[in-house]
């Protein structure tokens, strides 16, 4: 395996799987495979701990087809071939389904069914976790998100328990910046997909990571100091809790907020 990349952001997802206890040993997890250059980075990363660290774990990945157009998969399956890690494809008519209920909560309800896909396959692999590609733009942006369009102060942890299923969703990178990401893609030739999703990139999310871009231009330890600010949070200076569930966020804000939606640091599970 080419190690070009450096460790220096090796270091920044050992330290997420350390602060939240994200692997035991003898674990076998799941990598939510999109084809995308984040889970595609993901897999990467976690092929290479799985071979060169002390963590000891096994690794399946899981594609879901949700028949938005035909793909290609070969690409996906040599770069999975070559790490060793088996590839299941779980097709369903996603896109047929969403077609049938009409546009308005498309990428919602594709999330939404997309998760209970992957978590069915990984529960029956034997997998105790499920890894998702997000990074630490994605913690932000769905920070925004909930913050312009809910009235509300969240957003999605590193790690969760979802109780109903059995399962542990980990998010490895989610200290990691996205830029990060895509120079580790273009360095290491990890190959990746085009999105085939019609409604991809016209969400609320991209106009999320305007702002954000646009922030951190300025100024530049913006990411960072975000992260530190979610594990810094200063309770007492919060205002009066009245309670209650947030709004709902708009149809079109994206897919990240899967429920998991409180402040880092707070009441973690394992
Ligand atoms: N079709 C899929 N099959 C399996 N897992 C998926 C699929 N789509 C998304 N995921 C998982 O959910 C994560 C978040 O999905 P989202 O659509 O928000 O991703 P993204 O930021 O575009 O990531 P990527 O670059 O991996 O596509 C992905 O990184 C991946 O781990």
């Amino acid at each position: 395996m080419r190690q070009s990349w450096g460790k220096w952001f090796l270091t920044d997802v050992k330290r997420a799987i350390k602060d939240y206890a994200m692997i035991a040993p003898g674990d076998k997890v799941a990598v939510g495979l999109s084809g995308g250059k984040d889970s595609m980075a993901l897999l990467y990363i976690l092929s290479y701990l799985r071979d060169y660290s002390h963590l000891s774990f096994s690794l399946e990945a899981i594609l879901v087809d949700a028949g938005w157009a035909p793909v290609d998969y070969s690409r996906v399956a040599n770069f999975c071939a070559e790490r060793r890690v088996p590839l299941h494809i779980v097709r369903h008519p996603i896109a047929a389904v969403i077609a049938a209920k009409g546009e308005k909560s498309a990428c919602s309800l594709c999330a939404k069914l997309r998760a209970g896909l992957l978590n069915s396959r990984a529960k029956a692999l034997g997998c105790q976790r499920v890894a998702l590609g997000h990074h630490l733009d994605d913690v932000i942006e769905t920070f925004f998100l909930n913050l312009i369009f809910a009235g509300s102060l969240r957003t999605f942890r590193p790690a969760v328990y979802l109780d109903r299923i059995g399962l542990h969703l980990i998010r490895p990178l989610s200290y990691v910046p996205e830029r990060v990401l895509s120079s580790l893609v273009t360095q290491a030739g990890i190959p990746v997909l085009p999105a085939v999703c019609p409604h991809a990139g016209r969400t609320q999310r991209a106009a999320m990571k305007e702002i954000v871009g646009f922030i951190a231009e300025r100024y530049p330890e913006f990411r960072r100091r975000f992260r530190t600010a979610l594990e810094n949070v200063s309770f007492n200076d919060l205002w009066y809790q009245r309670g209650g569930k947030a709004a709902k966020l708009p149809a079109g804000a994206g897919t990240s907020a899967l429920g998991e939606d409180d402040l880092w640091g707070e009441g973690l599970e394992p």
